[in-house]
């Protein structure tokens, strides 16, 4: 079995996984439209975290990495991810393009909250995503820190990639903090 992230999955690896190949998936955006209430903020103050809205360009790609998971630990890592997973995202079935182009497209599991999911924020200004991120934490941690965790990751795996939604919404948080610091 193979798990593709593209959120918290490319830099928060809590799972058993023999291998993993950097790739992307294509006819999908990567937004942060989906409010989390479980890991980056709470139920009475929502942050925001990533999940793919299909794109108009049947090309668009987005960038992350596919894991495999040994056959042996399936059911653990599914039960664990499913759970991980469990405030609105729901597992699809997608084709992986592999980077290293020695390895054929394969197909593989993601884990996705779609526009139907109650906890679906939706589309919204990255200034308006920034104010909100910049004021959310939860159990797992602060929301602008799931932010620049995934900004630092997308840059090592794939350098010559611009997510312009991703970065411009990193450089937004990043001078938010500085004014804020210098008051
Ligand atoms: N399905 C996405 C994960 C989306 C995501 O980031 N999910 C949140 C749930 S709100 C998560 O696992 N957060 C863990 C954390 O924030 O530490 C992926 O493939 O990376």
């Amino acid at each position: 079995m193979w798990v593709f992230g593209y959120g918290s999955l490319v830099w928060k690896v809590d799972f058993e996984y023999e291998y993993k190949l950097v790739g992307n998936i294509k006819g999908y955006l990567r937004r942060f439209y989906q409010h989390s209430i479980d890991h980056r903020g709470i139920p009475e103050k929502p942050g925001r975290v990533v999940t793919l809205v299909p794109s108009e360009d049947p090309n668009s790609t987005v960038w992350g990495i596919a894991y495999k998971i040994r056959a042996q630990d399936i059911d653990s890592v599914t039960k664990h991810l499913d759970f991980r997973e469990k405030n609105g995202y729901s597992k699809k079935t997608v084709t992986f393009h592999p980077k290293d182009k020695n390895v054929e497209p394969f197909l593989l599991t993601l884990y996705v909250a779609t526009k139907e999911n109650e906890s679906y924020a939706g589309a919204a200004s990255i200034d308006a995503i920034a104010k909100q991120v910049i004021n959310c934490i939860g159990p797992s941690g602060s929301n602008k820190e799931y932010v620049y965790n995934l900004a630092n990751a997308m840059r090592e795996i794939a350098p010559n990639v611009e997510d312009e939604h991703l970065f411009s919404l990193e450089a937004a948080l990043r001078k938010l903090d500085t004014d804020f610091k210098s008051i």
